[in-house]
């Protein structure tokens, strides 16, 4: 647009050499080894700032020429948020999707080169050759700070590993900025073009993108969206484009949890993103590469992989990508390990060194201190993306179905009934988990849609059900009670093992991406079309919420809760396990049933629940009054329960009547045990996890313990007084005795005195 106010920034011809090679661009290097910047117009040139330094700066009429820190390096969202006060503000209004034929800048757009749920990229001519234009599309709220932070982290890498930042103006009403072109199609579209690569290529492909990720890591950045889409294969090298949701080590500031799902990394869903999760993304990209398929349902896996996950590839590949998908980010190798390692897989060394493949201490540079920050939530990419697929009523980011996909609760069940083949009992599993965490969180939404909506995201294809069982949640239990499975709601509940079906139909391929755009509309015969348009309802007493089949499923067997967790093998790790540590702040199966007991019975059912709490409080009181100095408040022991309890145990155990007091203090936590202990067998009957009773034998145990110091003090001073008593008898006998002695004495010298006076007289 010839009226838009353009700042040109010409780059030196070239940054530090290309960790990855990057030789040949498709940008001619420009005319002057400084950065130029003109406020308008393809070939005026400013004078050269003072320093012969990059820096990304929006632009416009709000900012003179030159007004921006010569010498600075890259500053971005900052210099954005602070000073930008141009008509648009990348948030609230649409932004506009320029045509070919356009004029952005100096450049005039020739074609599309493509497009994400963020921006468009188009190839454009201008001064210096084509470019690659990318014009930010996407009007979201923290759009704009995103796009100006991937502008200005593309500036700072210096074509290492990505594209070269050539110009930007990020200022414009559509801002964009351009950077070098590569040839080439992506990953994504080779594979799918030509099928798997050859190992070779495989190699070569993880030796670039680990180089750039090296680079990214000394900027203290990540990727977070590592993946075939995002890798142009030039003729000479692999170049990672896309750094929209790059962000700096550690941080947890964005609200979303950010990657493309199939190849995101565990952590990231829990929006902990690790030094490695790079590496995780790009292990399983080695694996798209080599197999043509990612691995199963990963991400709710909760362990490692194993080949049996993975296609047949090639046997000196697989400990390296067994090694970086580890599921602990800490257990995956740092990326100079597996660069070594790439480079001798890469030479044919017969011998591969295992050290470099088993968990390494974080790393100096790993560790390094977040400096910058590209703000900006990344879910946008991935979750616009799947929702696209949707025919009608696109999903749209920040729906509060989109966060769905990040519930491990709701997402590790899903995961069960897909891979037993019977999505028909998503739907159940999806209402009653919307019964239990609110139908806010579907917002507006069938369950049918919000089914669509998961199964695209997670690039599912639809499953076939083993013959002779419904497609139904009924249909899966009976399904899983038949072949000895765990069932949900098992008490013993551990994650389920990876089961490779022999059911040929089980075996679920996952879907290139547009396999999963062509299958997921119509994926599911199930429900009707009508289905779709019907909203969940908006809060409704919990029975009505509850679905039917979740009541019972055959005669005389418990009724299973679709969102339970389920019963798996004993000691396997996992998500179910973690559920059930009761922990977790998704424990919907505990809700669900909660909110989904029926009617009196529920009623009956939070009443009993209470009744265990009621005595352990009343249990704590009766303990802080065994505390010297607090005896002085009244007893809850004397109440006529407890009374008559105590009394009760005296009579039983024949004990002395002086023990009344304390058997009725004591029957309180041993009346919560006894509740407790029912209140646990009420709730398992109903699927629910058991009663507590260790809060009332710490209680009882602490009773034990201050009745016995109290004894015990009791008696040492009893002890300590009859010795005392008897030492001051004896003090007083032996002070009589002498008394009596010296009274004795005297008289006897005083007897004998007088005698011998008597005696000496004359007259005697
Ligand atoms: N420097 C480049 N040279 C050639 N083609 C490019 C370049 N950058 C991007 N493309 C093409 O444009 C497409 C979209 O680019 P990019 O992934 O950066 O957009 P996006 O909107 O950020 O996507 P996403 O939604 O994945 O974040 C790419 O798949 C690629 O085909």
């Amino acid at each position: 647009m010839s009226d838009e106010t353009t700042r040109t920034t010409a780059l030196p011809p070239a940054g530090p050499p290309a960790r990855g090679g990057g030789q040949a661009a498709a940008v001619p290097p420009p005319p002057s080894p400084t950065r130029v910047v003109t406020p308008a117009g393809p070939t005026a040139m400013a004078p050269p700032p003072t320093a012969p330094t990059q820096a990304v700066q929006p632009s416009g009429a709000g900012h003179p020429v030159g007004s921006h820190t010569a010498g600075s390096r890259a500053v971005g969202a900052p210099s954005v948020r602070q000073g930008d006060p141009g008509p648009r503000t990348g948030q609230g209004t649409a932004q506009r999707i320029p045509a070919t034929g356009e004029v952005l800048g100096p450049y005039q757009l020739v074609g599309s080169l493509g497009h994400g749920g963020f921006a468009h990229v188009y190839r454009a001519t201008g001064p210096g050759g084509e470019v690659a234009l990318k014009v930010l599309t996407n009007s979201e709220s923290g759009s704009l700070d995103r796009f100006v932070g991937e502008a200005a982290l593309l500036e700072r890498l210096g074509g290492r590993g990505f594209p070269r930042l050539v110009t930007a103006d990020l200022q414009s009403p559509t801002p964009w900025f351009a950077m070098e072109l590569v040839p080439g199609p992506t990953l994504s579209q080779r594979v799918a073009a030509d099928g798997p690569l050859p190992l070779r290529d495989v190699l070569r492909v993880a030796d670039d993108v680990l180089d750039a990720l090296a680079v990214l890591q000394e900027e203290h950045f990540l990727h977070r969206d590592v993946k075939p889409a995002n890798i142009i294969a030039a003729p000479d090298r692999y170049v990672l484009i896309d750094l929209g949701i790059a962000k700096g080590h550690g941080t947890t500031t964005s609200t979303h949890a950010a990657g493309t799902i199939s190849y995101m990394a565990p952590e990231l869903f829990v929006r902990k993103p690790h030094a490695r999760s790079d590496v995780y993304s790009l292990g399983l990209l080695l694996i798209f590469l080599a197999t043509g398929v990612l691995p199963n349902d990963l991400n709710f896996a909760g362990r490692d992989l194993t080949a049996a996950d993975i296609g047949p590839v090639d046997p000196r590949l697989l400990p390296l990508v067994l090694a970086m998908t580890r599921h602990r980010p800490e257990d995956r190798p740092p990326l100079h390990n597996l660069s070594r390692t790439v480079a001798q897989l890469a030479n044919d060394s017969a011998a591969l060194d295992p050290a470099l493949l088993a968990a390494a201490g974080v790393t100096t540079i790993e560790r390094g201190l977040v400096t910058e920050v590209l703000t900006g939530s990344g879910a946008a990419a991935a979750t616009v993306t799947a929702a696209s697929v949707l025919v009608s009523n696109p999903v749209r980011q920040g729906e509060p179905i989109t966060n769905l996909v990040y519930d491990q609760q709701l997402m590790g069940r899903l995961h069960q009934v897909h891979g037993d083949g019977f999505d028909g009992a998503a739907e159940e599993v999806i209402s009653t988990y919307l019964a239990a965490v609110g139908p806010q969180r579907a917002g507006g939404r069938a369950p049918a849609e919000i089914k669509d909506y998961l199964w695209a995201a997670m690039r599912w294809a639809p499953a076939f059900t083993p013959e002779g069982y419904q497609d139904t949640f009924d249909g899966w239990i009976a399904y899983r009670r038949r072949h000895g499975l765990p069932l949900p709601g098992s008490p013993t509940a551990t994650p389920p093992p990876r089961r490779q079906s022999s059911h040929p139909a089980q075996r679920m391929a996952p879907l290139t991406n547009q396999q999963a755009t062509q299958v997921a509309p119509a994926f599911r015969p199930g429900p009707a079309p009508g289905a779709r348009t019907a909203p969940v309802p908006t809060p409704t007493p919990a029975p009505a919420q509850r679905p039917m089949s979740s009541t019972g499923t055959q005669p005389g067997t418990p009724p299973q809760s679709p969102v339970q967790p389920p019963a798996q093998p004993a000691g396997a790790p996992g998500p179910t396990a973690r559920r059930d540590d009761g922990a977790g702040p998704n424990d919907t199966g505990r809700d669900a049933d909660r909110r989904g007991s029926g009617g009196g019975l529920g009623v009956l059912a939070t009443i009993i629940g209470w009744v265990p709490r009621v005595l352990l409080a009343l249990a704590l009181y009766q303990l802080v009054r065994l505390v010297p100095g607090f005896d002085a408040m009244p007893s809850a022991a004397g109440l006529p329960l407890f009374a008559a309890l105590g009394g009760l145990a005296v009579s039983t155990l024949s004990l002395d009547p002086v023990w009344l007091p304390r058997m009725a203090e004591l029957s309180i936590p041993l009346l919560g045990i006894v509740t407790s202990a029912f209140v646990g067998l009420f709730r398992a009957v109903r699927r629910r996890r058991g009663g507590r009773t260790w809060p009332f034998w710490l209680v009882v145990v602490v009773w034990v313990i201050v009745i016995a110091v109290q004894g015990a003090v009791g008696y040492a001073q009893q002890v300590t007084q009859d010795a005392r008593d008897s030492f001051e008898q004896q003090r007083e006998q032996i002070q009589d005795d002498l008394e009596q002695g010296v009274q004795d004495t005297t008289e006897d010298v005083r007897d004998s005195v007088w005698e011998s006076i008597e005696n000496a007289l004359p007259w005697n």
